[in-house]
């Protein structure tokens, strides 16, 4: 590494003026962003104790609702189940509380806990995320039905729509990638980031709870697509492009905001999270001739647009016919069956995941790690399932192997903790 001579000192926010300008490659050299950072004025993001980062890469974890539902998708996700090894509540609390001040500080650029100085003890931070920002992290946590089982004392606590979820046509649940006390969804626009988060909430965890399952996931990323279009799954399509939109405020009480009257009193704010890992059975698709794989979805492949149709946001009609008289979307398509006639809605923020190969058949193991909010499931996700379940042309492609339902907890009040009104 070469010397300090030389160097201009660059504050964060002239670097990220920079950026947006798409002036950093210009002004860098081989030794890149990190290296300036490490150098400027400004102690690197993520090393504990520095002052945040820019406002941009900041997204509030504090508030009344959880970060991470209604607020704009990230390009990475990793997300992961723990299960509580503790006993007592008075720990499940503690760790909560230590989760809220980690998360706090993450989610606004610095290290977990204090700089540590002492050579003999391990750091408080694992160090991965020295000199990152923290592009947008968010952390949101559920807890699943065992939690409200006898170890806690709090089973006159379940929310009725908290349900055991029912089985579904053609389930293929793998247990150990299902279910779990405790839920964490850690989203960020890098992947080093958010595998920071969830390892540094399992080190916390050490002795209180351990990781049951964890799933990493992507879409495309900003620098890819920087217009924002909807992402492709890897079957191609776009998805998204129907979502609810969530941004009016009136939409998202309606379709994913716990109100008071739907009680739990401890609920309100919170939302229902479904997590349902999707394998697809890419081989199979990628044999499938197109005219096939847009009568399964309903839609054309390249625009997105529905069947019949050039604009990807047109309104679907399943009322339009072909020149035979058929419905130009046919009624066992995907999205003919997920509409449900306009009566029901689900929030979707699902990402890709791929984990290599299956050892025993040599196929890739990759799908959906399909993630919906939802403020009752039993009146939305499941009626939605159960038909897609029973009919759907997409089920020759795809398996659902992994599966979970949580009681999302209500935002945090400055000074509160994740789960504070429950415990
Ligand atoms: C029970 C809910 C749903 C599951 C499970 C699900 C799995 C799944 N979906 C795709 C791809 C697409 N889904 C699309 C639309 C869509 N999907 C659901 C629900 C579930 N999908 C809904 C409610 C909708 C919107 C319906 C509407 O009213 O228009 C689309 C089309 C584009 C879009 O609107 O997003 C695609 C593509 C996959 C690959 C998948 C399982 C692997
Ligand atoms: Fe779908």
């Amino acid at each position: 590494m070469d010397s300090n001579q030389d160097r201009k000192t660059y504050t964060r926010r002239d670097l990220l003026k920079l950026a947006g300008a798409g002036g950093v490659g210009l002004l860098l050299g081989a030794g890149g962003v990190g290296s300036l950072m490490m150098n400027s004025k400004t102690t690197a993001s993520g090393s504990p104790g520095t002052p945040p980062s820019a406002s941009e890469d900041i997204v509030p974890f504090y508030g009344k609702h959880q970060s991470g539902i209604v607020t704009p998708m990230q390009d990475f996700i990793c997300m992961g189940a723990f299960d509580l090894t503790t006993t007592d509540v008075q720990a499940v609390r503690e760790l909560f509380k230590s989760w809220t001040e980690a998360c706090a500080r993450m989610t606004a650029g610095q290290g977990v806990g204090d700089e540590s100085t002492n050579a003999f003890l391990p750091p408080k931070d694992t160090g991965e995320a020295i000199g990152l920002l923290p592009t947008r992290l968010t952390f949101t946590f559920g807890v699943g039905a065992s939690f409200f089982d006898q170890r806690f004392g709090l089973a006159g606590k379940r929310p009725e729509a908290l349900i055991d979820m029912p089985r579904f046509k053609g389930d293929a649940l793998v247990d150990d990638w299902s279910n779990g006390d405790v839920v964490v969804q850690v989203c960020a626009n890098d992947p080093q980031v958010a595998f920071h988060g969830i390892r540094n909430l399992a080190r916390i965890a050490r002795g209180k709870a351990v990781l049951r399952w964890l799933q990493q996931g992507f879409q495309r990323t900003g620098a890819a697509d920087p217009k924002g279009s909807t992402p492709r799954n890897l079957l191609g399509f776009k998805d998204g492009t129907n979502n609810p939109d969530v941004k009016n405020a009136s939409v998202a009480d309606e379709v994913v905001w716990v109100p008071p009257t739907d009680g739990p009193a401890w609920m309100t704010g919170g939302s229902y999270m479904v997590v349902r890992r999707i394998r697809m059975r890419i081989e199979v698709w990628d044999r499938t001739s197109l005219g096939e794989q847009e009568l399964t979805f309903g839609r054309h492949r390249d625009s997105g647009a529905p069947i019949g149709e050039k604009d990807e946001f047109a309104k679907l009609d399943f009322s339009k016919k072909d020149a035979k008289g058929r419905p130009l979307i046919d009624p066992a398509s995907h999205v003919a069956l997920a509409h449900m006639e306009g009566k029901v809605q689900i929030l979707r923020r699902g990402y890709s995941y791929s984990n290599g190969i299956d050892l025993k058949t040599g196929q890739l193991d990759a799908g959906l790690l399909f993630i919906c909010y939802n403020r009752d499931p039993r009146k939305q996700f499941v009626p939605m399932q159960q038909k897609l379940a029973a009919q759907d042309r997409l089920n020759e492609y795809i398996v659902h192997v992994g599966s979970g339902l949580y009681a999302c907890l209500p935002g945090v009040g400055q000074g509160g903790y994740i789960g504070d009104t429950l415990l």
